[in-house]
């Protein structure tokens, strides 16, 4: 397979629960600064492919082939890295967004956004200074010293988004990450999800049950049954 301008190209993903197969011989690309729907069915394999995308879960077959962006380092198959590599991986070159409850109640919004540059080993000087930069353009001005229980829904989804781009990564994950807000804040946190990715040239794998979102990515992907059953171009992108 060409890997020129792909990010991501897992290949042959096969993956069970207990014996249960809920992937079958998965093949997809995630291209350079392109945005990606995945969509289908409850309980078609959507999260569990995203998860070994992310090098979250390792799966029981086939390879995710990692082509880090400009190439400033060799291709890496993720699906082969231990623990601690997958990690490090995650914390440097991978943003994740869920759908909630991934912010740490006791720390407030900056220290939230810092966090994946102070386990990179970012002083804590530097990585606030960077997480602030951010409450600005994410739409967060004032916020910073919040906790996430003394924001809204839609704020601490902002607060998520800017914790998953202020390494700059690669490739950013998100797993319904509107799923929880109203139709009107969903659209706009999506805004602010493609148009960051954007300034940053990160590529977006988006978990989505909502065809509108899903529209406006470049690559629509429909998973059935653990199979990829159809791939066009969204219809908004
Ligand atoms: N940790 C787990 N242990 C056992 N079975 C699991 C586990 N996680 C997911 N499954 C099962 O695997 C199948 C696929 O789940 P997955 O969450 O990947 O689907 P999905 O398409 O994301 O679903 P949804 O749209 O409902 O979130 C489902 O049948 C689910 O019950």
């Amino acid at each position: 397979m060409n890997s020129t301008n792909t990010v991501l190209i897992a290949h042959g993903i096969g993956h069970a629960y207990g014996g249960q197969p809920v992937l079958h011989g998965v093949d997809c690309v995630i291209p350079e600064a392109a945005s990606v729907a995945l969509m289908g069915p409850s309980g078609s394999g959507k999260t569990t492919l995203l998860h070994i995308l992310a090098g979250i879960l390792r799966p029981d077959a086939g390879t995710v082939t990692f082509h880090p962006r400009g190439r400033r380092r060799g291709a890496v198959d993720v699906s082969q890295l231990g623990s601690e590599a997958r990690a490090a991986l995650r914390r440097s070159d991978f943003g994740l967004v869920f759908q909630s409850g991934q912010l740490l109640g006791e720390l407030t919004a900056v220290e939230n956004i810092a966090l994946p540059l102070l386990l990179s080993g970012v002083s804590y000087a530097e990585a606030s200074r960077r997480a602030h930069d951010l409450l600005e353009p994410l739409g967060l001005p004032g916020l910073g010293d919040r906790r996430p229980g003394e924001l809204s829904g839609g704020q601490q989804q902002r607060v998520a988004i800017a914790r998953a781009v202020v390494t700059r990564p690669d490739v950013l994950l998100a797993d319904e990450p509107t799923g929880a807000l109203d139709r009107r804040t969903g659209h706009e946190v999506m805004d602010l999800l493609h148009r960051t990715r954007r300034e940053l040239g990160s590529s977006l794998v988006l978990v989505t049950h909502d065809p509108e979102m899903a529209a406006r990515c470049d690559v629509v992907l429909r998973l059935t049954d653990g199979r990829i059953t159809d791939v066009h171009a969204g219809a908004m992108a």
